[in-house]
């Protein structure tokens, strides 16, 4: 398994071009199955997340070839088989999002359980009685889901509690539904929208994605589209926080900087001067960040993809930041790495009081999922000395060339083969 050393101490300086976003390619790549025409996708970032959810679609029997980096075409015109395997799906959340979509083309489906990172219980329920709405008939056995349906009927779907894979779920299978679907408790995520945007790039009748309440026309088919992913949101803000524990200056390029409310709010107040185009962040930092207090809650709130990053920096930040974990029960695993690496951090339930530290030292460390790896990886940069990050193939699952990025912008960082 390959490793990270980081030798910590050097401020970022420079510039980089973030990728597409995974959790909005992710959900994108598996709608292709709902159309026999070809779709073009842009702006496809280059991580195992996405290597991992082609395989998928290819032993789906969807064809796929790579145009450039980062654009790929893919058709479902020849799907062979309607089941997605435990060996593929076990190492990813999103896969469970072929489900509604070959259920909507074909009627069939068996989707084996899904893996992703371990940050809570994540139950797959929502999706089941959501579709099952949708008329659909399932069974969970020997660890699949197995569905039927004739054709899927419009219905209203109102979930237990905000999902976001739930809504992209029911976004795509009431695409091709029969009648009007509508979903109460949306999830209002840029990656929702941006999901809802190829749809009907692909000729879905969709309104109200960004709000609480989105209306869906079922269409009897849909077609081609040619399509740029969103950026990505959490990769950029992983950048920020790296260079409020770092200080120095860096640009962000290819960003979308409206979808980043909360975390460019909360960066500002821990003292990180930000300036916004259309398109990029500069982003500045030339003192101790300030301690700041978050609670993570459903878009346009604190993104729980960044709160691990967002205690990385408060590790170092001057007083004590309160961290709240609203939406996952077990999204804490990186608080006895960062404690390795000399934080002060308290856990009581779903809070994390962290004493700021003047400096953190570098020390042996392990990856637990995607988002305490880039903490870590923050946390290793501002450090003293040398830190070495095992396992990070977590990592490599989420975040696009993240050595080749910050050795561009000054860090002294290097992969370690195993
Ligand atoms: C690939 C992808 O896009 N992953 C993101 C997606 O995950 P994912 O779509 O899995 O997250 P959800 O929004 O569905 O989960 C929110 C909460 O609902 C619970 N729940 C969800 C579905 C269900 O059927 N039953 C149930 O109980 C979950 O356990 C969790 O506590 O949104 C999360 C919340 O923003 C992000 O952290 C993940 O990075
Ligand atoms: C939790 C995440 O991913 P997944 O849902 O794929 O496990 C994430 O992107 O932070």
């Amino acid at each position: 398994m390959d490793k990270l050393k980081i030798i910590g101490g050097n401020p970022l300086q420079g510039e980089i071009t973030v990728s597409g976003a995974k959790n909005a390619a992710l959900p994108i790549l598996c709608a292709v199955i709902l159309t026999d025409e070809p779709v073009i996708l842009r702006n496809v970032p280059d991580l195992n997340d996405v290597r991992t959810t082609i395989k998928v679609l290819e032993q789906l029997g969807v064809s796929v070839e790579w145009l450039a980096p980062e654009v790929v075409k893919l058709q479902a015109n020849h799907i062979t088989s309607y089941e997605a395997p435990y060996e593929l799906v076990k190492t990813m959340r999103a896969s469970i999002l072929v489900l509604g979509p070959l259920l909507a083309r074909f009627g069939s489906a068996k989707v084996s359980l899904p893996g992703g990172c371990a940050i809570g219980q994540r139950p797959v329920d929502q999706h089941i009685k959501g579709l099952e709405t949708l008329s659909a008939d399932i069974r969970v056995e020997h660890g699949f889901v197995v569905a039927k349906a004739e054709r899927l009927k419009g219905a209203s779907i109102r979930t237990d509690m905000v999902t976001v894979g739930g809504t992209e779920q029911f976004l795509m299978s009431a695409a091709l539904a029969e009648g009007t679907t509508i979903l109460e408790n949306a999830a209002r995520e840029p990656e929702v929208v941006d999901l809802a945007e190829l749809l009907i790039a692909m000729g879905a009748k969709i309104s109200g994605h960004g709000t609480d309440r989105i209306v869906i026309e079922g269409v009897d088919r849909l077609h081609g589209a040619d399509y740029t992913v969103v950026a990505d949101r959490i990769e950029a803000g992983t950048f920020l926080c790296a260079v409020g524990a770092t200080g120095g200056d860096i640009t962000l390029r290819h960003v979308a900087p409206h979808t980043m409310g909360a975390t460019l709010d909360k960066l500002t107040e821990a003292g990180l001067d930000i300036e916004i185009g259309e398109d990029w962040i500069r982003a500045k930092m030339a003192k101790r960040p300030k301690a700041v207090s978050i609670k993570t809650h459903e878009h346009p709130g604190f993104p729980t993809d960044m709160q691990a990053q967002m205690m990385a920096l408060s590790t170092l930040a001057e007083g004590t930041s309160l961290i709240v974990e609203n939406i996952f029960e077990n999204r804490y695993m990186h608080v006895p790495e960062l404690i390795r690496l000399g934080a002060d951090i308290t856990l009581d339930g779903h809070t994390a009081v962290v004493n700021g530290v003047a400096q953190l030292q570098g020390a042996k460390v392990m990856a637990t999922d995607l988002r305490a790896s880039a903490s870590l990886v923050i946390a290793a940069l501002a450090a003293q000395g040398e830190t070495i990050i095992d396992r990070i193939y977590h990592l490599d699952r989420g975040y696009a060339n993240i050595e080749e990025k910050l050795k561009a912008v000054g860090a002294n960082i290097e992969r370690i083969k195993s």
